[in-house]
């Protein structure tokens, strides 16, 4: 048995990217509550953290379209957005991993926190933002949303435009003693969702929100080494992490040792915004403590993956 914390990403929340509704994101929560309860049957220490790229972006203009039309109604504000999107996806998630486990008579409770992460105000991230979110677009509609709202916007690995915000680096997170205790009892939880919502601390100790979203997959490094995690999962579409990735001589990986990590992350192979902040979560965990390792995987193969059978693996 060992304690995992489990990364899962955006094909784990909206299987079809074109249909946002929430009756299709819970019914995508349902299938991946299966592949998480496997690993809980499996005996397994579960902990669940997940990513909010494409339901923050949502949420935010949902609330300046609203605005747009009548200007009584106020734009929420970007961490409050975020905030938002953890309790939408978490409620998705533990509903589905309840239901799941009470369908294999497992008597464990699951439940999201509402997860602050705190962040340095001098982070070099304000300003350069790099973090997709919301939709895709073509690059016309790209240049009329950047000249109408002013936003950021940019080519993501070969899928469309998307709108980018700031991505600082977590330094903390708030609510660590609470899921320390939650997981010390026995119980599934879920945090950091969407990489936490970001807050800068205050010197009197007060947390203030800021508009950011935070990497989930550094997020979850972070509370891996907290929890003193054995291994650190990232779930994501593909089966094993590639170098020359989608080329005619792209070559899967079985294993990747920090030092080769860092070889072919200088080499450019994995893509910005995507395979490189979970190469760079994964070398940060092995690298942490002797011992730990991550898997990057796909969600279908996860089970077998925990048991050595498929998977990247990443060790110091
Ligand atoms: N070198 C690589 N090896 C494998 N996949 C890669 C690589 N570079 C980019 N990718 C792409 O990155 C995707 C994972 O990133 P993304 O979809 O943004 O993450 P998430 O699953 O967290 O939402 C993979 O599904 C794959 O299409
Ligand atoms: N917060 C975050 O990393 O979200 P995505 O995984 O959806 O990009």
């Amino acid at each position: 048995m060992a304690r995992i914390v489990v990364a899962l990403g955006g094909n784990a929340l909206q299987a079809n990217p074109k249909d946002i509704s929430a009756e299709a994101q819970l019914e995508t929560c349902h299938h991946t509550a299966k592949a998480i309860v496997d690993l809980i049957e499996d005996g397994h220490e579960v902990i669940i953290a997940h990513g909010n790229g494409p339901q923050v972006g949502q949420i935010v203009a949902t609330y300046e379209a609203a605005n747009a039309q009548d200007s009584s109604k106020p734009v929420m504000p970007f961490p409050e957005c975020g905030a938002m999107s953890q309790g939408y996806i978490g409620y998705h998630l533990q509903q589905a991993i309840r239901e799941e486990m009470l369908r294999r008579d497992i008597k464990k409770s699951v439940a999201a926190i509402v997860t602050q992460v705190v962040v340095d105000k001098n982070d070099p991230g304000f300003k350069n933002p790099t973090k997709p979110v919301g939709s895709f677009f073509t690059e016309e509609q790209a240049k009329v949303l950047m000249a109408e709202k002013g936003y950021v916007m940019k080519e993501d690995a070969g899928r469309g435009w998307r709108r980018v915000v700031p991505s600082p680096m977590p330094v903390a997170v708030v609510e660590e003693p609470i899921i320390k205790t939650l997981v010390e009892a026995g119980h599934v939880v879920i945090t950091v969702g969407g990489g936490g919502v970001p807050v800068i601390m205050k010197e009197d100790g007060s947390l203030e929100g800021v508009a950011a979203v935070i990497d989930k997959d550094l997020a979850s490094e972070k509370v891996a080494e907290l929890l003193d995690a054995d291994e650190l999962v990232i779930l994501t579409a593909v089966e094993k992490v590639a170098i020359n990735f989608n080329k005619p001589n792209q070559k899967d990986l079985d294993t990747l040792t920090v030092e080769e990590a860092e070889k072919y992350i200088e080499e450019g192979h994995f893509a910005p915004g995507s395979m490189l902040p979970k190469v760079k979560a994964a070398v940060m965990f092995a690298n942490s403590k002797p011992g730990r390792k991550a898997i990057i995987t796909s969600l279908e193969k996860a089970r077998e993956a925990l048991k050595g059978l498929t998977g990247t693996v990443i060790t110091r």
